[in-house]
Formats: structure tokens, C-alpha cells, sequence
């Protein structure tokens, strides 16, 4: 699939399932801006990219989402790099039960703003061309564990903002297709923070819990994620919906019961 002369814009995208989808959209010719909090981390993979892919196809732009003017700037410059807007994946996220607030502003709170800025960049409603949106939720939006109250909590904020923005964005004639990834365990650093009293808090004694449930279902690779990704940055069907990969049904989608009376 070709998306030359698009733009992408793909927050936590310096390391993990971000990391993955920035590779698989520059192999498709896309433009990439990398924002991410982690400098050392974000300027080692544009090194990388750039040797793999060319200089100025990727841009390492270091930012915390959870700033809303440092998020905000970070759209302006991606725009004023590469000229336009196409695809923005607000995927930066965040497993710290200890400062749950900090989970709820970067989990939530930035996938809200992000999903805000893009419409101000690529909507009809701005005068814009269209585009699309994939906001990143989790399976644990689905199965929960008492290991993460309040990250499940942010997951299941994350599919109901974009199933109603969907809804906005068709019956407001956006141009924007906004959808949601919901993926099980992934083998990124994240996941390796189960461990962590810093990170869990008074619920790390339930780790064994999450931990069996990872035994159970599996773990995946992040390059699957940013397969799924692609196929929902690609087809045009697509609004609204809420794709699941798992080890078990691989990259499906969840199916919602029709509101009855
Ligand atoms: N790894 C897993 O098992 C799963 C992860 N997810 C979700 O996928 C997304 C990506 O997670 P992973 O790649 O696993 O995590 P990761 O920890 O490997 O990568 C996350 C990236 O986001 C960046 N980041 C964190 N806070 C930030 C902030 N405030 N501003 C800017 N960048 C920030 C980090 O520096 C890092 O580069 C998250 O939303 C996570 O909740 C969903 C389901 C499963
Ligand atoms: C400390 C842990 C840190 C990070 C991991 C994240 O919390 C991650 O977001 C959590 C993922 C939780 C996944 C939970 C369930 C997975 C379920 C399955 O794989 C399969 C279950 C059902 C498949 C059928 C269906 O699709 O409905």
C-alpha cells in the first residue's frame, strides 16, 4: 500500500507499538513527525529511521502530551515541516496506578486533545482536505484486571471519545475517519512495568493475576499492532470502529448488540 505524500503523526511513537507503526509508515512512503517524551529514545530511532528510510521523511519532535501547548506546537511544526496533515495515531500512553491522575491526563485527557488538534488540521469543518484518526485503547478496555483500575478506567474513556467523535465526524461531514486499536498484551517496555511498586502501586500485589492472564492469552509482537494500524489508516470503510488483536482471533473487530427498547 502506497501513502506517498501523506503525512503521519504518531505520539509514544519513539519506542514499542509507536515505534512499530512510525516503521511501517514510512515503509509505505508516508512522512512520519515523531513526538514523544523520551529524547535519548526518540533521537536513537530517527538516527535508525533516517539510515533506513533517508533523511527528511522522519522528524523527531520531543514533547510531553499531557502539556497541551507543547502538543499543540507539536502539530504546528509537523505541519509546517511537511506542508500538511493526513493520519495522526494518538498512542502515547502511560501504566502508573501511583499517579493515577498522570495516567488519566496522558491516557485520556491527551488522546482527547490530540484528536481535537488534528481536527483543527485536517477536518472540512477548518477548510481542511480530510484525514484520519486512530486513537489507542486496549483489551483491557474488555477484560480487566484488578491490577489497573485506573488505566482500564482511561481505556474504556478512549473507545467511548472516539465512537461518539466518529459519529460527529460523519453526520458533521468531517472528511475524518476516527477508529480505535484495542490490542491484548504486547511485548514493549510497557508491559514489563507490571513488576513495578513505583508503577502499580498498592495494586502490585495483584501482579500474579495479570500475569496469569498474560500466560492464558498469549503475548503479541508490535509489528502485528502496526499491521492492524495500517489496515485501518487504509481502508476508507472504516469509522467508527473498534478493532481488536488478540493471539486467539488475531486482528478482528469488536461487534456492538443494537440498542433495544
Ligand atoms: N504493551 C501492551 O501490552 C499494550 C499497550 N497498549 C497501549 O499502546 C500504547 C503504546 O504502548 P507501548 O508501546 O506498549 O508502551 P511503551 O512504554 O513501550 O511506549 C510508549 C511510548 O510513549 C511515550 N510516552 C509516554 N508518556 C508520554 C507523554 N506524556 N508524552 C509523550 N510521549 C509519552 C514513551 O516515551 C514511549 O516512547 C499505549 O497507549 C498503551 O496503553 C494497549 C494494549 C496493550
Ligand atoms: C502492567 C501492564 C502494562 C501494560 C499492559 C497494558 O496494561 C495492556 O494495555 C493490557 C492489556 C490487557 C489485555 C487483556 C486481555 C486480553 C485478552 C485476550 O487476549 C483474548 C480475549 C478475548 C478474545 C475474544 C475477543 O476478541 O472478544
Amino acid at each position: 500500500m502506497s501513502l506517498n505524500g501523506k503525512v503521519a503523526l504518531v505520539t509514544g511513537g519513539a519506542q514499542g507499538i509507536g515505534r512499530a507503526v512510525v516503521q511501517s509508515l514510512l515503509q509505505s512512503s508516508a512522512k512520519v513527525a515523531v513526538v514523544d517524551l523520551n529524547k535519548t529514545c526518540g533521537e536513537e530511532s530517527k538516527a535508525q529511521l533516517d539510515a533506513e528510510f533517508g533523511e527528511g521523511n522522519c522528524n523527531f519532535i520531543p514533547c510531553d502530551v499531557s502539556n497541551g501547548d507543547a502538543l499543540r506546537d507539536a502539530f504546528q511544526r509537523t505541519v509546517e515541516q511537511f506542508g500538511r496533515l493526513d493520519i495522526v495515531i494518538n498512542n502515547a500512553g502511560i501504566n502508573n496506578e501511583k499517579n493515577w491522575e498522570k495516567t488519566i491526563q496522558v491516557n485520556l485527557t491527551s488522546v482527547i486533545k490530540g484528536t481535537y488538534l488534528a481536527l483543527e488540521h485536517m477536518s472540512k469543518e477548518y477548510g481542511k482536505e480530510g484525514g484520519t484518526i486512530i486513537n489507542v485503547s486496549s483489551m483491557a478496555a474488555f477484560l480487566h484486571s484488578p491490577h489497573q483500575p485506573v488505566y482500564t478506567a482511561t481505556k474504556h474513556g478512549v473507545i467511548g471519545f472516539t465512537r461518539a467523535m466518529a459519529d460527529a465526524s460523519s453526520q458533521g461531514d468531517y472528511g475524518v475517519r476516527i477508529n480505535v486499536l484495542c490490542p491484548a498484551f504486547v511485548d514493549t517496555p510497557l508491559l514489563h512495568s507490571v513488576e513495578h511498586e513505583d508503577n502499580m502501586g498498592k495494586f502490585v500485589k495483584f501482579k500474579d493475576d495479570f500475569k496469569r492472564s498474560m500466560n492464558k492469552f498469549g503475548v503479541l509482537q508490535p509489528a502485528l499492532i502496526a499491521e492492524g494500524m495500517m489496515r485501518l489508516i487504509v481502508d476508507s470503510t472504516l469509522n467508527g470502529a473498534v478493532m481488536k488483536i488478540t493471539c486467539s482471533k488475531g486482528i478482528h473487530f469488536h461487534t456492538y448488540e443494537p440498542m433495544s427498547a
